[in-house]
């Protein structure tokens, strides 16, 4: 039997994709196209999963509304913060027959970069991320950017060190990025990019450089469709792809 999806953002650069990639995948159908004032409630009963590739601004109200039609959500939409988290972690807890995946990153590229650099950062003393992506952009850091840093601020925190070394007593603002759990993170919004990571990591006498990029949007469909495929037997809220994939 065939997995019944919604597409949240249909008409969006992710959402078009998306519909595009559910109807090529013969184990899922495509049985809603949602924008803007779209009837989330209404998908009680005709989807098994939605996906959300929506606006900052929107998706934490589609998420409880899926939640409230017993729908599994797959979310990829980013501006996520801890509270908005704690939020939806605990409406889903009533819940326990609906999954929630949040993901800022489908890109498997994407998702092993974060994961190498969380491993690696116990080794470095400095570490620092520079995300670049298209001008249409609405949030700054990337989501995947936060999710990086954070990675690497509790694998440092874990292995005892200390806060990095930065001397810097005067600064334009911003000039040194914005502060994610004591790692600057540090945005480029360019013409012609799609969506681009660099993590920087080193020691005295030596720089690790990690990098991904997706080039073309087709490279989150295997991850979006990998989330649809296991959300409906992960309950309750789960936060990156990586939780999906034993990483
Ligand atoms: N997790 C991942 O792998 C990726 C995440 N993203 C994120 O996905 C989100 C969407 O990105 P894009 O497609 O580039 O943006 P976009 O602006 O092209 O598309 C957003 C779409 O959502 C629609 N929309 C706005 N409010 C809505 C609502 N309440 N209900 C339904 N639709 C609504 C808009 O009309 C638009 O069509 C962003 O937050 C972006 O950061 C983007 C690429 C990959
Ligand atoms: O807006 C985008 O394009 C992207 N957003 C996500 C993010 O904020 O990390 C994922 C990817 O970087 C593309």
């Amino acid at each position: 039997m065939s997995i019944r999806v919604a597409v949240l953002g249909a008409a969006g650069r992710m959402g078009s994709t998306t519909v595009a990639a559910v109807h090529a995948a013969s184990d899922l159908e495509l049985v809603a196209e949602l924008e803007a004032d779209g009837d989330v409630a209404g998908l009680a009963g005709v989807a098994d999963v939605a996906i959300d590739f929506t606006v900052p601004q929107a998706t934490e109200a589609n998420v409880h509304a899926l939640l409230d039609a017993g729908v599994h959500a797959v979310v990829g939409t980013t501006g996520w913060d801890a509270a908005a988290l704690d939020r939806v972690r605990a409406h889903a807890s009533t819940r326990p027959d609906v999954g929630v995946l949040i993901a800022p990153n489908f890109a498997l590229s994407a998702v092993l970069a974060m994961r190498f650099a969380a491993v690696a950062a116990r080794y470095f003393a400095s570490a620092e991320v520079v995300e670049m992506h298209h001008p249409r952009k609405l949030d700054a850091p990337s989501g995947t950017a936060v999710h990086t840093a954070q990675g690497i601020a509790a694998a440092r925190t874990g292995a005892g060190l200390g806060t990095m070394a930065d001397a810097t007593s005067t600064a334009l603002p911003g000039a040194r990025g914005a502060d994610v759990d004591g790692v600057n993170v540090h945005s480029l919004r360019l013409e012609g990019l799609v969506a681009h990571e660099q993590i920087f990591l080193s020691n005295p006498g030596e720089l690790l450089t990690i990098r991904t990029d997706s080039f073309d949007r087709a490279s989150f469909m295997p991850g979006v469709l990998l989330a649809v495929r296991e959300v409906v037997a992960h309950p309750g809220l789960s936060v990156g792809l990586e939780t999906f994939l034993g990483l």
